[in-house]
């Protein structure tokens, strides 16, 4: 206020009483479910007692707060406490606070607020996502009795007197680094229960009781291993690992290393130096179940892991949050939301098989755990570690564009050749009744009289792929999402698989009436049974998503495939990841073309990547092994140079036409989706989409660079209808990615969707479907 005024309004306060009043000290606080907002509240003096710790109102613990005008009780995080200018209207205050402690560091706030931006959602929403959904409870831990010897016995083991029996149990459990069950002792020793039970009544051996989970169980019998000696590439490129580490700087490395060439270890390694200084490391896999050798591997080679997989309890989950919040964990190896694992002192994060789109997470917060990761190491100042047989091409572009550097270990351990690839041509195999062509069944053939083992990859699971009537043409689709239906002949029934719908196989064709129903098309149910019939001593073994349902499957199958109790393995893509078996000497990819046609712009690339993958899974041990790789486009450039193991060849071939079209990773792309049981009202709601962007966007300036906005839609997404509801999207691309999210970010607020129509945004979308 101009000072000249003053006298003007003599009831008004002095200016220094007016700056005083005008500062209060307020908490910020963003709601968990409701408006995208930031709200001030005021702060009772009996939550700002310091004496009172366990309700100390602090950034990054949760609030209730009243809301709306009704005063309704929300829950939100406290993102931030200080001093404000006090606003013209008065404002309520925090009604309590609800966790004992701060759930968030400063460096997790600034994470999740970015995330919040960049993903285009609510930065409440992103923090649900971030701190796990624990209670207090102890659901799934086992309590477990661990045996020790004090150390006053152990010293004078051999004096004792005990019976031999008994001095052997003293022996054993003197030796062991880790107390043991009594289970595993009477193993160790090869001994009853009776003389372990004599020692502990004699007070010479020590018991306690603990909790455990799954987890720790687990980890109770890793058996510990050495450092490999490295090879010359994995030297070199740990050197450079080591230099970034010892400059305590952020840089992201991105390791291109070929199926086989021991990447594991040089992560290892890496992180053996980041425990050494006191720091922790957290490694992503693309999912824990399929990666259990990896897991092993670490696990053997720490003490303190933390192993997240999605299969953990609230109360696991939970647990080992504090363990990690307060330091007590070297190494965090989880999926995508290890990435937000509370470490106190961050020294590196590695993401192994960094192309994998499981990183990218299919519901609100769409984040990929790539991208955050990059941000989390640059925030903390930390290397990131990517790592790939096959990059995605966003991170070789960054590489080729200096913002990565790149690491290359272009040999296998042990100077093992790559295997050889061969493609079988489908279209000169007319003879072919079945799904194995002469070629295929001859390779399969002498490994397995050698033998050795087979991989046989089919990415679709089921045992018909398409039922249909050959007298009128009419195929059983699902009524919910109009989708072919897929046989299952195991249940007999036919399935939807994007919403699970089931039904009773058709006798007669519900069009026609003609009874000559055709179950065509080929599944991993239908592929087992002709290996079965081909192959009538050898076992079999499946796996897909109808034989892995229970937790610990698939972990329990690939043992299984290991110790060789069977000799061929099928299935999905899920066999197609880092499995590491020596007696593996012939892989079989059934038909290389499944994802080749998808209406997806990085199709090519899943091929290259598939077929690149599942052929690295031979030539592993001292046997080398051989890919047969049926196709009918042996030519596409994708499976042409999978089959060459060829990487650059790839992506010369690719880039460029990325390039030409705008897409990524040259341009930022968003997608926008909408559903609804209105097919009229859902493309109504696309249009609209489309026209905000347009609107907030502005006119192309001709001569700003990266040219005009491109807008695709609105159009019936691919799969058009989903369990009743019409799809509808919109895909809005530009190089400016900042440009274009304020873009859509200021066209979405604009949107009025009638009731009943959901929409969603994705940021850099990786689900075309
Ligand atoms: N220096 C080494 N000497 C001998 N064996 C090694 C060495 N380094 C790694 N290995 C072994 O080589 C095998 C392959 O290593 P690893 O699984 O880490 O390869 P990878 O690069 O991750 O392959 P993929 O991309 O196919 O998963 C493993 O059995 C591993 O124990
Ligand atoms: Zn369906």
């Amino acid at each position: 206020m101009a000072s000249n005024q003053q006298s003007l309004f003599d009831d008004d306060p002095a200016p220094w009483e007016l700056d005083a009043a005008a500062q209060q000290t307020l908490a910020t606080v963003v709601l968990t479910t409701g408006p995208d907002n930031e709200y001030d509240y005021l702060i009772p003096d009996e939550l700002l007692d310091a004496r009172r710790p366990e309700t100390l109102l602090e950034v990054g613990r949760r609030v209730r707060v009243p809301f709306g005008r009704g005063n309704r009780t929300e829950v939100g995080y406290c993102v931030a406490v200080g001093s404000k200018p006090a606003p013209g209207r008065k404002l309520k205050s925090i009604a309590g606070v609800l966790d004992k402690q701060s759930l968030l560091t400063p460096h997790m706030l600034r994470l999740t607020r970015w995330m919040a931006d960049y993903y285009l959602c609510p930065w409440g929403q992103v923090l649900e996502a971030v701190v796990p959904a624990g209670v207090r409870g102890q659901a799934g831990t086992r309590e477990v009795t661990l045996l020790s010897v004090p150390t006053r016995v152990a010293a004078r083991v051999t004096t004792l007197d005990v019976t031999d029996k008994q001095r052997d149990v003293l022996q054993a459990l003197a030796n062991s680094p880790k107390p043991l069950t009594l289970k595993q002792l009477a193993t160790r020793v090869g001994c009853t229960s009776a003389p372990i039970n004599t020692l502990r009544k004699q007070g010479l051996i020590e018991s306690r009781v603990e909790r455990l989970d799954q987890g720790e169980l687990e980890a109770l019998v890793v058996t510990r291993e050495a450092p490999k000696q490295l090879n010359d590439d994995q030297a070199t490129v740990l050197r450079e690992i080591y230099r970034e580490l010892d400059a305590a700087r952020h840089s992201t490395l991105l390791i291109h290393g070929v199926t086989g060439s021991g990447k594991t270890e040089v992560y290892i390694q890496a992180i053996e130096k980041v425990v050494s200084f006191g720091r922790q490391a957290i490694v992503l896999v693309p999912e824990i179940s399929l990666t259990p050798q990896t897991v092993g591997r670490f696990r053997a080679r720490f003490d303190h892991i933390a192993v997240l997989h999605s299969h953990l309890s609230d109360v696991e989950r939970h647990r080992h949050w504090k363990k990690i919040a307060a330091g007590e964990v070297q190494v965090i190896v989880g999926a995508r939301s290890g990435v937000f694992a509370p470490t106190p002192d961050l020294g590196l994060i590695v993401v192994d098989e960094e192309h994998e789109t499981t990183f990218k997470q299919d519901s609100a917060p769409r984040y990929h755990a790539r991208e955050v990761a990059q941000r989390r190491a640059a925030d903390e100042n930390v290397p990131l570690i990517l790592g790939s047989a096959t990059p995605a091409l966003e991170s070789w572009q960054r590489a080729a564009a200096g913002e990565y550097k790149l690491l290359s270990m272009p040999r296998r351990v042990n100077n093992w050749p790559m295997p050889a690839v061969r493609l079988v041509d489908l279209r000169e195999d007319h003879n072919r009744r079945g799904a194995l062509s002469r070629n295929l069944m001859q390779a399969m053939d002498a490994a397995l009289r050698d033998g050795g083992q087979v991989i046989l990859l089919l990415n679709r699971r089921g045992f018909s792929t398409h039922v249909q009537c050959p007298a009128c043409g009419a195929s059983a689709k699902c009524p919910e999402c109009e989708i072919s239906l897929t046989f299952h002949r195991q249940d007999a029934i036919l399935l939807c698989h994007w919403c699970d719908h089931r039904q009773a196989p058709p006798q007669v064709c519900p069009d026609c009436g003609s009874t000559a129903i055709r179950y065509g098309g080929l599944g991993t149910q239908k592929l087992e049974a002709e290996v079965q019939a081909r192959f009538p001593r050898t076992r079999v073994l499946r796996m897909d998503a109808d034989t892995m349902r229970r937790p610990g499957s698939h972990e329990t199958a690939l043992d299984a495939f290991r110790n060789g109790e069977y000799r061929v393995l099928l299935g999905t893509q899920m066999i197609a990841k880092g499995l590491d078996f020596p007696n593996v000497t012939v892989v079989g990819v059934i038909n290389a073309d499944t994802a080749l046609n998808w209406p997806d712009f990085r199709a090519g690339e899943r091929t290259f990547h598939l077929v690149t993958q599942v052929a690295g899974r031979t030539g592993r041990g001292e046997k080398g092994g051989r890919v047969l790789v049926q196709t009918f486009d042996p030519e596409h450039p994708a499976i042409a140079a999978a089959a060459r193991h060829d990487y650059d060849a790839f992506a010369r071939v690719e880039l460029p036409q990325r390039e030409a079209l705008g897409y990524p990773p040259y341009g930022s792309m968003i997608r926008f989706v909408c559903r609804g049981e209105s097919e009229q009202q859902t493309a109504a709601l696309a249009q609209q989409a489309v026209d905000q962007i347009q609107a907030a966007w502005g006119d192309d300036d001709p001569l700003r660079p990266g040219g005009p906005l491109k807008l695709r839609g609105p159009a019936p997404a691919p799969i058009a209808k989903l369990r009743g509801e019409f799809r509808y999207h919109v895909q809005a691309m530009h190089p400016d990615g900042d440009r274009l999210r304020a873009a859509v970010k200021a066209a979405l607020a604009k949107l009025t969707p009638p009731e009943g129509l959901r929409w969603i945004v994705d940021v850099d979308p990786w689900e075309m479907m």
